[in-house]
């Protein structure tokens, strides 16, 4: 695990060095990868630059997106035709050929926790519950910092009394998804299988900023690249860093620059 790998921007040169001639087929998270972190999800929104960028890169190589919002809400965030996406952290995919959800049978679950988070936190200033198809993510962003350790034992309670649920973290949130063995480095590996995305002169990369990308990361080791949008020091098994979204955004441009010249 390093701290801050390499600048996949200022060394840019070495980067697609490792590409080795290789297309890449590219994975992209969206909150704090393209789009900035915001008070509110819904304020999180990815600048049209972004996006250009994104449009550009999807005529030149393999495009999708793999992130923990619901599928609907990403893709109306994203809002370029003809990509793959991943919503509720690749439970929940679809592309213009592929439509595939896992965990169906843990909706009744979710359903439950969700009223009684509801419950529990309504009493919480500044306590989000945000519902996805197949995860639910509960902000703690707008909550007093003396309150936030309440939120958690909150949500620590709701998982203890739904086993089939299990919590993860991510930046000032909490998570219940199915218990089930899925993340999003098994999102990526199924879409790599299933869309041929590997071998024949194609290299997988993944952009991500959060502990749920680190699940991708580790999937490619070996097989593919994980690139780590990192504004301070942390713990990844991604191989090469990127500062911020703006950094991310950049970056792209130059890989699409450098795709179109051949
Ligand atoms: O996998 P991602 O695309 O990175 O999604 C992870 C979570 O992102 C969103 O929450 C995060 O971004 C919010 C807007 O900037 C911010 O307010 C919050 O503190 C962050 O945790 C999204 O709302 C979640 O559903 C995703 O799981």
């Amino acid at each position: 695990m390093t701290l801050i790998p390499p600048s996949a921007f200022t060394e840019f040169d070495a980067f697609t060095a490792a590409l080795d001639g290789r297309i890449p087929a590219l994975f992209l998270d969206y909150d704090g990868t393209l789009a900035a972190i915001a008070p509110r999800p819904e304020l999180a929104v990815m600048p049209d630059e972004a996006r250009a960028v994104v449009q550009r890169l999807a005529a030149l190589c393999p495009v999708a997106f793999v992130s923990g919002r619901d599928l609907d809400d990403l893709m109306s965030m994203v809002a370029v035709d003809g990509l793959v996406y991943a919503g509720s952290h690749g439970f929940d995919l679809r592309g213009p050929d592929l439509r595939r959800q896992v965990g169906v049978e843990y909706v009744p679950d979710l359903d439950a926790a969700e009223r009684l988070l509801r419950d529990r936190l309504g009493g919480i200033a500044g306590a989000l519950v945000e519902r996805k198809r197949f995860a639910i993510a509960i902000h703690t962003r707008q909550v007093a910092p003396p309150d936030k350790p309440q939120v958690g034992e909150a949500v620590r309670v709701v998982a203890e009394a739904q086993p089939r649920l299990r919590m993860t973290g991510g930046k000032e949130l909490f998570e219940l998804r199915p218990n089930l063995p899925w993340d999003k480095g098994r999102a990526v590996v199924t879409l790599l299988e299933t869309l041929g995305l590997e071998g024949n002169g194609t290299l997988p990369i993944y952009l991500g900023d959060d502990e749920t990308d680190e699940d991708a990361f580790r999937a490619l080791a070996g097989r593919g690249i994980g690139i780590r949008v990192m504004e301070s020091p942390a713990e990844t098994a991604a191989i090469w860093s990127l500062q911020d979204p703006a950094e991310a955004t950049a970056f792209l441009g130059r890989l699409a620059d450098w795709l179109a010249e051949g």
